[in-house]
């Protein structure tokens, strides 16, 4: 038998990203879970689980025979009626001895846990905490402690503790808690910045308040699963140590000491081994089973998968148009009269209210992008840009449905099942997202998690997926790809994050790269880095790409087309030359007005008054009206269709002949 340390907690993990778990309704998990436990190869798993502890408590009065009872009369047998599994070389009963066998194992694997956790859990929440100088000292003791093969600690102080099986247990949890607290620490890290945990911090809620009530909770669900993990390897490393006649009585019945006298016997007596080896194999598959399935119950590092609900909700026929207010503009066709490789129609998304209705969000939004060609979505928060941009992914959040039609290379996305557009997302449209750390999961390194998604869809040689995955890190402009390869995310930048985030988007090879507002975390320079890149990706793997912005001065760095969105609608499409050279909406006008590129110094900032209406405030006829400086009495008569205004340009006003003029209104100033 070989002997099985546990690796490492924190690398095995499928952790969430702890803001992305902070996402996720708890309900949700908790009918993950109630759903995994109801899974039937579960349901056998658990149910030998729980006949093991109970026979192994009720061991007295269920055993045929004392296990210790040697009758040599009755050597070696196999199964007889009296003895249904067999007699080992002394004549003791088997049956007697496994049911015996397994109670102070069980027992005693409980011990490394709770001591991993002990020392794990307070330490990684206070040390993700408070970071600094105390997160590097206990990266050091973590790392030695990583280093130091447990088996020799554990035989060592078997040695010096003539065998004492409760101080090598503690010890042993203590050489595996550093994954423990590997990973508690890293959900820390990841939830000490999230918005209610500073608002906790400024109200002057105290440090172990927080860490109790706010960061705690995100870490237990990966904790309670990696408990089972632990168990497992802790029971299979305490069998390895019976089986080498260590920590156990050697007189006492034991698992290991019946796989070390079965082995003795192996060539003459093959029977000894099955009943042991079956019960052995069973209990630690059961373990790791129950474990595994339990994992895939936490939201895993892909944070779209997590918020993806398994089925999606359909929006029903009746509110399937949004507001119905105005039919899309046509469309322009691809070179040669080929659909392009994306193309949105009539899109609306759709939220259900706590009154059971369902409120528009994007209400009927159209637009096409190329191969090679980059289409901006630009407008103030609120807008709908997100939304647009995440449901052409099918990765609306929870209680959002789409309908309306996305096309991607002909096939239509919107309806598909979760399964089929699993298939469709990451290999033929991905997403970079707005924040890099938290597209990332902060328990793996790069290469893992990187490898992860090469393999999913390229599959491959370890060899090859390791091959890919350097090069996708050189792709992306990261020059010392095998030093980033093995770092966490938190010791990455946040540019450099952010090339690790696209480089996981590039990794299934998609046509389609949707970038929600992929710079903005970034402090200038490194914005301008980032587009570059994506600029460059763009022209040597000839990407379509959407590009979600509030900036224009981006969408005249990078983009070939706009669409500025309003109220969930797209007021204005145009080359971006003729967006910013002459605009035919008031909207885009009081949005190029208020680019602080443009402004003079000692002026005040020039902004467009008012704010974005809410959903449910949206009026029935122009949305802009409100703040509109052009805006007469016609404009609140009824809906406003977008217009095609020139080749390739939609404009959504009806004064738009005279902004064509250059009637426009003049922003007001209002920030300096
Ligand atoms: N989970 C949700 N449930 C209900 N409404 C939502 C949800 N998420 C977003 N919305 C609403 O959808 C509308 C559009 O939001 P969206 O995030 O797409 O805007 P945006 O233009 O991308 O803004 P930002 O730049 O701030 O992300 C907003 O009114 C928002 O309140």
């Amino acid at each position: 038998m070989t002997t099985t340390v546990p690796t490492p907690v924190g690398q095995e993990v499928g952790a969430a990203t702890p803001a992305a778990r902070a996402a996720r309704p708890v309900g949700a998990t908790a009918r993950a879970v109630r759903q995994t436990l109801r899974r039937p190869a579960v349901l056998i798993a658990l149910g030998w689980l729980v006949l093991v502890v109970v026979t192994s408590l009720l061991a007295g009065p269920l055993s045929p025979f004392d296990p210790l009872a040697q009758d040599l009369g009755s050597r070696l047998q196999g199964p007889t009626a009296a003895h249904l599994l067999g007699t080992d070389d002394l004549g003791r009963d088997l049956l007697s001895r496994i049911l015996h066998g397994g109670g102070v194992l069980l027992l005693a694997a409980v011990v490394p846990v709770l001591v991993s956790y002990l020392l794990g859990v307070p330490a990684g929440l206070l040390v993700g905490y408070v970071g600094g100088k105390a997160d590097a000292v206990a990266d050091f003791v973590v790392n030695v402690l990583f280093a130091i093969p447990a088996l020799v600690v554990v035989l060592a102080v078997s040695v010096v503790t003539d065998n004492n099986l409760p101080i090598m247990t503690v010890v042993f949890g203590v050489v595996v808690s550093g994954g423990i607290f590997r990973l508690v620490r890293a959900s820390t890290q990841a939830s000490r910045d999230l918005l209610y945990v500073d608002a906790a911090r400024v109200s002057g809620v105290t440090r172990t308040t927080i860490l109790a009530r706010h960061i705690l909770p995100n870490v237990l669900g990966p904790l309670i699963v990696q408990g089972f993990l632990l168990y497992s390897g802790a029971f299979l490393f305490l069998t390895s140590l019976s089986f080498l006649g260590l920590g156990f009585d050697p007189q006492e019945p034991s698992w290991g000491q019946l796989v070390f006298d079965a082995t003795a016997k192996l060539d003459t007596d093959p029977w000894l081994m099955v009943p042991i080896g079956v019960v052995l194999i069973a209990t630690v598959a059961a373990l790791n089973y129950v474990g595994n399935a339990l994992l895939a119950t936490l939201p895993s590092s892909r944070r779209a998968r997590l918020l993806t609900p398994t089925r999606r909700p359909v929006l029903p026929v009746a509110d399937a148009h949004g507001t119905g207010s105005t039919a899309p503009a046509p469309l322009p066709a691809g070179p040669g009269g080929d659909e392009p490789r994306l193309v949105v129609e009539g899109l609306v998304v759709s939220f259900r209210g706590e009154d059971g209705r369902w409120q528009p969000v994007v209400d009927g939004v159209s637009f096409a992008v190329e191969r090679g060609r980059t289409l901006c979505l630009v407008g103030e928060s609120g807008c709908g840009k997100t939304m647009t941009a995440l449901a052409t992914l099918g990765l609306l959040p929870e209680g959002g449905a789409a309908a309306g039609s996305v096309r991607l290379g002909g096939q239509e996305l919107i309806g598909l099942d979760e399964k089929a557009m699993a298939r469709v997302r990451g290999s033929r449209i991905a997403l970079v997202s707005q924040e890099p750390m938290v597209a990332l999961d902060p328990c793996f390194s790069v290469r893992s998690q990187l490898g992860d998604v090469v393999r999913l869809h390229r599959g491959g040689s370890r060899a090859d997926v390791r091959t890919r995955t350097l090069d996708l890190l050189r792709l992306v402009g990261i020059p010392n790809a095998e030093r980033v390869g093995r770092s966490f995310p938190h010791q990455l930048s946040g540019g450099m994050a952010q090339r690790v985030c696209i480089a996981l988007a590039l990794a299934g090879e998609p046509d389609v790269l949707v970038a929600d507002e992929p710079t903005t975390a970034l402090d200038p320079t490194i914005q301008a880095e980032i587009l570059d890149l994506l600029r460059s990706l763009q022209d040597s793997l000839g990407l379509a790409l959407v590009l979600v912005t509030h900036d224009l001065g981006v969408v005249a760095d990078i983009g070939d087309t706009a669409a500025v969105m309003y109220a969930g609608q797209v007021v204005e499409l145009a080359p971006v030359e003729e967006l910013l050279a002459a605009p035919r909406h008031p909207y885009s006008r009081g949005l190029l007005d208020a680019m602080p590129e443009d402004a003079e110094r000692g002026v005040p900032l020039r902004t467009v008054p008012g704010v974005v209406p809410l959903p449910k405030d949206w009026p029935t006829h122009c949305r802009f009206a409100a703040r509109c400086e052009l805006a007469t009495d016609a404009c609140r008569t009824g809906p406003v269709p977008i217009e095609v205004v020139g080749p390739d340009h939609q404009s959504r006003c009806i004064r738009t002949a005279e902004t064509a003029r250059g009637v426009h209104p003049v922003a007001t100033g209002g920030q300096s």
